[in-house]
């Protein structure tokens, strides 16, 4: 074989304070992160959402250092990556393409179309798959490649999930290993693992594997770990009006301090490197929580960022896809439905007759809704907190 790609694809993060606005609309200019029933609603309501969540976002990038270190990490893991194929005997360029913010998965597609590589290597940065990210990355690529015959005729294969992947649970469980052994009895703390949410609807209705991908990691990270420590698993970082994912990381964390426990060790799980949600949310908003509900030694396992068995792991799955059967972009785009309700209630990807019902009466109320808020200045989404 000729000369290998991987494309690391990540959400992305606003690299200054200026940037968080134009970030956080790219965000919610997602339907994937947003579904609103008629396409034309998207930019205006995610511009609206964007432009009132500002503040308080730049107010959370500033106690951080002012910016993200999403971009820089990913970087590093590339090049770490990189060097660790070129141990094991295979030279790759590495390409980072993040979802919202630079370097956009558009500009790493215009690079590695003209770096002429023989196979591609598509690997998100999320250990389990969501609609919301790795999904999200995925349709992206698909209407790139829909654009664009020089990418047609490309090999490729997508890694659509590697939750399960040995070296990746291995450096987990020793993350979590060395925050315990700062306690006086390891075996007694408690570990909490919290997860990003997702909304409920996304696992309900659209069918969404995330929360069975997220339940089953923490299992396989407290076999490989080994040790007799309690573990619970919240979602943390819930957006907007809906109902997420339960038990909620505050809520969970008020249970505990209520139950009289006081070390705790929380393992960030969704995620494989530093960000305003580990750096900001967990050590600085939940410690608080926790602190007062009397949890006094509270300590965060680092995110697997560069170390060595976790970049080792990444080298392990690109090598491996090398050897299996090209998995393609259609491949991991179709959602296995999940139907919960009546048949006119239920999740639809697309236009459908009864989705076209749906679809008509939310747009119409839903509409109706935001003209009145933004006269009045008063209404649901100042409520909670959107506008
Ligand atoms: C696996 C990880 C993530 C999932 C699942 C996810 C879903 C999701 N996120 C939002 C809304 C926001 N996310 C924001 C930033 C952000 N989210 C993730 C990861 C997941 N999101 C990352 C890595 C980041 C970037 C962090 C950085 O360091 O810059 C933000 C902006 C930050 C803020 O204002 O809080 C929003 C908003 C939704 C709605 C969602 C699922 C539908
Ligand atoms: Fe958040
Ligand atoms: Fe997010």
């Amino acid at each position: 074989m000729g000369s290998v790609g991987v494309l690391l694809l990540n959400l992305g993060g606003p690299d200054k304070l200026e940037d968080v606005g134009p970030f956080l609309y790219n965000l919610f200019s997602d339907p994937e992160i947003i579904r609103l029933p008629f396409r034309w609603m998207q930019k205006p309501l995610a511009w609206l959402i964007a432009t009132r969540r500002t503040k308080t976002s730049q107010a959370n990038y500033k106690y951080i250092g002012g910016g993200s270190p999403l971009r820089r990490i990913t970087e590093e893991q590339g090049e770490a990556l990189k060097a660790q194929l070129g141990n094991l005997g295979k030279e790759a360029n590495i390409y980072v393409g993040m979802r919202y913010w630079h370097p956009y998965t558009e500009e790493a597609i215009a690079q590695l179309t003209q770096d002429n590589i023989d196979k591609l290597v598509i690997l998100p940065l999320y250990p389990q798959f969501s609609i919301s990210t790795s999904g999200s990355s995925f349709r992206l690529l698909e209407q790139l490649w829909q654009q664009n015959p020089k990418l047609q005729r490309l090999e490729y294969t997508v890694i659509p999930s590697w939750y399960k992947q040995p070296g990746y649970l291995q450096a987990m469980a020793e993350l979590i290993r060395e925050q315990l052994n700062q306690f006086p009895n390891p075996d007694g703390v408690h570990i909490f693992f919290s997860a990003h949410g997702v909304p409920k609807s996304y696992v309900e209705e659209a069918g969404d594997p995330y929360q069975q991908e997220i339940e089953e990691c923490t299992q396989l990270i407290m076999q490989t770990l080994n040790r007799p420590n309690p573990h619970v698993l919240a979602y943390q970082s819930r957006v907007g009006p809906v109902e997420w994912l339960q038990p909620y990381t505050e809520d969970a964390l008020k249970e505990l301090g209520a139950q009289g426990v006081k070390d705790l060790v929380v393992v960030p799980i969704s995620f494989v490197s530093e960000h305003i949600e580990t750096l900001q949310e967990i050590d600085i908003e939940y410690r608080e929580i926790a602190e007062e509900a009397g949890i006094h030694n509270f300590r965060r396992a680092a995110a697997p960022n560069t170390h060595p068995v976790f970049i080792q792991a990444l080298a392990d799955l690109v090598i491996d896809s090398l050897t299996k059967p090209n998995l393609k972009l259609s491949q991991v785009t179709q959602m296995k439905k999940k139907v919960k309700m009546y048949p006119q209630e239920r999740w639809e990807w697309g236009l459908t007759t009864s989705a076209e019902v749906w679809n008509g009466r939310i747009a119409m109320l839903g509409f109706i809704a935001l003209i009145i808020e933004l006269i009045t200045g008063q209404g649901l989404l100042h409520l909670i907190g959107l506008l």
